[in-house]
């Protein structure tokens, strides 16, 4: 059985595997019935959903079933409620895969299933399979490891760590001294991960993409064939990888067969932001739909810029056998009925889209506001004010979200914020993990698990004393020479001396091998790289001591996984944007306000939210107005802005931008306009202000004039 085969971790040719397909399961293809009074419970639980989610949970398990899912409609709640239902079926945990966009959605979708089948008294389950498109394919590709001919010791490399190889070989290919400039290393990532990920061909892609790179297409080719030569000899994939080779590990029967049988059921959640290879995907796991359940909005789809194609949840009924069932979830649990008419109208406006009409039962609620306001500095001054007032009002900071286009939007905020003492939390902007002290320690672990990977290898040696580029590269040419064909380091294994003898050389290498086959959880060979990297952290930081507290923060991090593989698999695949993305930490429940790209509040939800910029230039953005589906997936941003807040929606409009790159203390400036989004045909929908409110009127000022109020007699009646 493959399973066995997997388990050996040896490499089986292909073609010597028994001809009949697989059956790989060894646990028992369906779990026990539930006990007496478990049916109750869950009864109970089905009870809660409304008919529309009732009608999802109970379409038939194995034909393919569409869900249009309206924001706040409550499609996570409605998923669980799904694998519930199957798993009450019969079908077994580790026969449901569950994809979803982040891995925070994974893992919330995964607690409640367990949750809720605990509470109705089920045996205890795992959802192993729960996870993003590219973690899942992580697992299933170490699965296979043996058998597709991959070292399962792999290493992945995120977008920085693909971007500095590419740069590595354009520079060793002299691409870099054409006397015309090559693209950047960051852009032929991303001609590379397009082409890829949409199935199109070179030319064509940079002809609409990337029209300044024409004509270095015969270059950018070899180029990309010197990646991947080199992401296979170093035993590194990255991110498009791991879509990829699933999908080749699919054209293969004997694999594609055992994959089938594995997974009789798979859920998809944010279909309306997976891409083409994704889709195929699938198809090819799920033949005609049989089994697929994708869930997705396509009024939410924002993520065309990295290749998702919003066509993919107008095609899908079509691509099934036979033709998926549609449901729809139109009721929206989040959103007053003002704030929910008022987003209902713009996304009307939009040029395609499944049509829905979302709605409340909730009538209450003010109309959403447009504040109009002198610039950038005056909205810096109002919105921190705001959060201010709704704080003494009894709302929490964090039940406060400002979202912004562009991570750039909300510098002057920052500052304001920063000014007042006012503590924000910052997502989309500079992740957790892009911080070097982090990265420094994920390398070493990274490099422990396959030394051939260089650019870990080039960051570890490089933190000793006068290790530059040079000797680092004749290390590692030298550490892969030493392994020869091993797979990984055997037990003992030294690296070799560097030719010229280094000091402090020992204490890494015996750190590294005994990280190469360690014996202790992944959390306590964190703190044991730790213990070794906490004096260079100190050397090469001023501020060491706020660093080494992420630090700890992440051995906290690697202690709930099971091993390193999957802890460097799910970080390097989606790392929390900020160290308090691990809620469960009682020590960092201090307040705080949410600062967000709309990007990263996608799927969440706050009592008070605030758009910045809301102006022609900003959203739409500037870049984005080459063509209609970038205009509407500009749209849809605003859209998904707006759907995120419960009770209150402010949407700030400043008049006058500065003008960037001029002298020191110029003053050119341009006038913006309230964004297309909102026509004036849509204004009725909102209340519009100026900020600050204009001087008060002639009346007032009489009224004011006769006006004699006792604040003393106020002041004693606190204590009567
Ligand atoms: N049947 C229900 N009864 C009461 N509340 C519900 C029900 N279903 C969902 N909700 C609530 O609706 C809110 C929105 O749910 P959820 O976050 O799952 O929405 P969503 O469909 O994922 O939205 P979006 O796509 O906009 O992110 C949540 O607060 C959830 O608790």
């Amino acid at each position: 059985m493959l399973r066995a085969v997997r388990s050996r971790r040896t490499r089986v040719p292909i073609n010597s595997l028994p001809a009949q397909p697989l059956v790989t399961s060894d646990v028992s293809p369906t779990t026990p019935l539930p006990p007496d009074g478990a049916a109750d419970a869950l009864a109970r639980l089905y009870a809660t959903l409304n008919d529309e989610q009732r009608a999802v949970v109970d379409a038939p398990a194995d034909l393919p079933l569409q869900v249009i899912a309206g924001a706040g409609t409550g499609k996570t709640n409605t998923l669980v409620h799904r694998v519930i239902r199957l798993i009450e079926r019969g079908v077994a945990p580790d026969a449901i895969m569950l994809l979803t966009f982040s891995r925070r959605a994974a893992e919330e979708m995964r607690g409640r299933v367990m949750r809720l089948l605990a509470s109705a008294g089920m045996p205890e389950i795992r959802l192993d399979w729960a996870g993003t498109f590219h973690a899942t394919g992580a697992q299933l590709l170490r699965d296979y490891a043996g058998v597709i001919g991959l070292s399962p010791n792999f290493t992945i490399a995120d977008r920085d760590d693909s971007a500095d190889l590419l740069g590595l070989l354009r520079h060793e290919l002299g691409l870099d001294e054409t006397a015309q400039r090559f693209p950047t290393r960051q852009t032929c990532l991303a001609i590379y991960s397009r082409v890829v990920n949409t199935g199109a061909a070179l030319q064509a892609v940079v002809a609409e993409h990337f029209p300044w790179c024409a004509g270095w297409e015969v270059q950018l080719k070899r180029l990309f064939a010197n990646y991947v030569a080199a992401k296979q000899a170093d035993q590194v994939l990255d991110y498009d990888d791991l879509l990829l080779i699933w999908e080749r590990m699919l054209d293969v029967p004997l694999i594609a067969d055992d994959l089938r049988a594995r997974f009789s059921h798979v859920l998809v959640d944010e279909y309306q932001d997976t891409n083409r290879l994704q889709a195929s995907l699938l198809f090819a796991m799920r033949p005609h739909g049989q089994g697929l359940t994708v869930v997705g909005d396509d009024a939410q789809s924002i993520y065309a810029f990295r290749g998702a194609e919003a066509a993919n949840m107008f095609e899908f009924v079509e691509q099934c056998t036979p033709a998926a069932t549609v449901l729809t979830l139109t009721r929206n649990y989040r959103s007053s009925a003002p704030l929910l008419a008022a987003s209902n109208a713009v996304i009307h406006e939009a040029a395609r889209r499944h049509p829905k009409t979302l709605w409340t039962t909730r009538a209450d609620g003010e109309a959403p506001s447009l504040v109009s306001l002198a610039d950038e500095t005056a909205q810096a001054d109002y919105v921190s004010l705001q959060a201010l007032a709704r704080r003494e009002g009894g709302a929490r900071l964090r039940d406060q979200a400002i979202l912004f286009r562009t991570g750039t939007h909300s510098a002057a905020l920052e500052v304001a914020l920063g000014a007042r003492r006012i503590p924000f939390r910052k997502f989309g902007g500079l992740k957790f993990l892009d911080a070097a002290h982090v990265r420094d320690l994920l390398a070493i672990l990274r490099f422990a698990q396959n030394p051939r990977e260089r650019v870990a290898g080039f960051r570890v040696l490089q933190l000793l004393p006068g290790v530059g580029a040079a000797t680092a590269a004749q290390t590692l040419a030298a550490i892969t020479t030493a392994l020869g064909s091993a797979v990984a380091p055997p037990r003992g294994f030294r690296l070799p001396e560097p030719k010229r003898a280094l000091a402090h050389w020992d204490a890494l290498a015996d750190l590294l091998a005994a990280l190469a086959q360690p014996v202790e959880p992944v959390g306590a060979q964190v703190e044991r790289a730790l213990a070794w990297y906490e004096p260079w952290l100190a050397a090469r930081f001023d501020d060491a001591a706020i660093r080494i507290e992420d630090l700890h923060a992440l051995a906290r991090i690697a202690h709930t996984y099971p091993s390193r593989e999957r802890f460097l698999a799910e970080l390097t695949l989606d790392p929390p944007d900020a160290v308090s993305d691990q809620a469960a930490d009682p020590m960092l429940d201090d307040d705080y306000l949410i600062l967000s790209t709309i990007h990263s509040a996608k799927g969440r939800e706050w009592r008070h939210v605030t758009l910045l910029n809301a102006v022609d230039g900003c959203l739409p953005a500037d870049m984005a107005t080459r063509n209609a589906s970038e205009l509407e997936e500009e749209r849809r941003l605003l859209y998904v802005a707006m759907t995120r807040a419960r009770e209150t929606l402010e949407i700030v409009l400043p008049l006058r931008f500065h003008v960037h790159q001029q002298a020191a203390g110029g003053d050119r400036h341009v006038f913006a306009q309230r964004t297309r989004f909102i026509p004036p045909k849509l204004l009725s929908l909102f209340d519009s202000r100026a900020w600050p409110s204009a001087a008060p009127s002639e009346t007032g000022r009489q009224a004011l004039a006769a006006l004699r109020v006792d604040i003393a007699a106020k002041l004693r009646s606190m204590w009567d």
